[in-house]
């Protein structure tokens, strides 16, 4: 069978391409002379298969797309905090290119405008970093995202130095306030010549990915930012990474995204997705024309919408049962399945929180389960270690160990752990003969 994924992305193509509005970017020679026909698509699983339609190899400079990434990667030299302290995370309502400072904390307000986005450059490789160290921390930092070596365009960087009045009085707003304390004219070559790195489609796609998958790469595997950095830079993104359109694109579109005005935008959804579109012709805040139309309708056909609430899920209790054993003790056994976040957690709290259950036997089955996040993990930990408190004998059969409780740091004192049948054998189970069978029967 050919994967209908193609043919649906050519389609989606199709239906856009009839659309010539927009502008071209007038005040960088090289963007202004672009094609203004090209168009391309491009999407990256988190499992790293791209699909795409167009001119999906067409290369052109990431230009703003190019901030949060960098942003990530001052904020993984420096520590949020310190990047906290320089510049804020608050949408502006403004363009781009305001000569836009806080007026109370003397801060640019977020990394997304050029006023934040020069001063984040500057922070690379340290004060008194080169011109050439910037650069090149810019290429390979953008390069790991990308999985591959890419390479700064020397000629629109050129084009757009001659052309740099407005960054060029963003910097100098910025050195007077003692926000930036380097030359301001070689901070905005830096900062240039990082909007001049050139990209494809395809290259952005798996930069989204790697922000969809949390920080990884999903080719190369590499972990570029951690999780908490990531979280951070879609956090961003979702709020200012469209500028003055942020609030239209959020409660329509709803994918954290970021335009460039080269024609370039990207969207993440994280834990599925990364997509990049290209076509020049800007609207008015200096996104792509038929990018963003794109990806319109491809959250209306796809899902997309990061607020779209899911379904509640099916009952993570798959079983509940209870029997008396030869012993005479009564034996409970719960079994959950699917993937456990705080709300499922809570359900099984919920389910087994009775002090006056008159059971002797507890036992968590988790071999359903596929997932289970830190929060829900230390909660069910927290149970058990409560029934184990009410005099229970409390068993948990976890052998993918997706609890993390067996091995020699066991967070479970006082609760039998079994993995494997061959545990299984050497258990004492007081009585728990039912609760084995069941266990070793699905356990080859
Ligand atoms: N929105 C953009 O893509 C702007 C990037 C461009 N290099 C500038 O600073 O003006």
């Amino acid at each position: 069978m050919r994967s209908p994924i193609p043919d649906f992305l050519d389609e989606t193509l199709e239906r856009h391409r009839h659309d010539r509005s927009g502008a071209m970017a007038d005040y960088i020679p090289d963007l202004a002379a672009a094609d203004p026909n090209k168009l391309a698509i491009s999407i990256s699983t988190l499992d790293g298969v791209l699909y795409d339609s167009g001119d999906s190899d067409f290369e052109f400079s990431i230009q703003s797309m190019s901030k949060p990434f960098i942003y990530g990667i001052a904020l993984e030299a420096l520590g949020i905090p310190a990047v906290l302290d320089k510049v804020g995370v608050e949408p502006t309502g403004e363009a781009f290119n305001e000569l836009s400072l806080d007026k109370t904390s003397g801060k640019p307000l977020n990394p997304m405008i050029n006023a934040g986005a020069i001063t984040i450059h500057s922070l690379l490789g340290g004060q008194n970093a080169t011109l050439a160290e910037r650069t090149e921390i810019v290429r390979a930092g953008l390069s790991r995202f990308a999985g591959r070596q890419l390479r700064v365009d020397e000629h629109i960087a050129a084009g757009e130095w001659q052309q740099a009045y407005r960054n060029i009085a963003i910097a100098n707003m910025l050195r007077s306030y003692d926000v930036i304390t380097d030359d301001p004219d070689e901070v905005v070559q830096g900062y240039i010549n990082q909007c001049s790195v050139l990209v494809s489609v395809r290259d952005l796609a798996m930069m989204a990915a790697t922000l969809a998958g949390g920080g990884v790469n999903p080719i190369t595997g590499e972990r570029v930012l951690s999780p908490r950095v990531n979280r951070q830079v879609l956090g961003v993104m979702m709020t200012c990474g469209m500028y003055d359109a942020a609030g239209d694109w959020m409660t329509e579109v709803g994918v954290p995204a970021k335009s460039g005005v080269s024609g370039g935008l990207f969207g993440v959804l994280p834990g599925q997705v990364g997509i990049a579109t290209y076509s020049p012709k800007l609207d008015k805040h200096g996104t792509s024309v038929r990018g963003a139309k794109i990806f319109r309708s491809l959250s209306a056909d796809l899902g997309l919408h990061i607020m779209n609430a899911p379904e509640p899920a099916r009952s993570i209790i798959r079983r509940d049962r209870r029997f008396v054993d030869a012993k005479g003790d009564m034996v409970r056994i719960v079994s959950l399945q699917g993937l456990i976040q705080w709300s499922g957690a809570e359900n099984v709290m919920r389910e087994i929180a009775s002090p006056d259950d008159a059971i002797d036997v507890f036992a968590l089955d988790l071999r359903r389960v596929y997932s289970i996040n830190e929060v829900a993990r230390r909660m069910i930990v927290e149970a058990l270690r409560r029934l184990g408190e009410e005099g229970k004998q409390v068993v948990l059969l976890d052998p993918e160990n997706s609890m993390g409780c067996s091995g020699p740091a066991s967070a479970l004192p006082g609760v039998e752990i079994l993995e494997s049948p061959k545990q299984l054998r050497n258990l004492d189970l007081r009585g728990l003969r039912r609760v084995r069978d069941d266990f070793a029967d699905q356990v080859s």
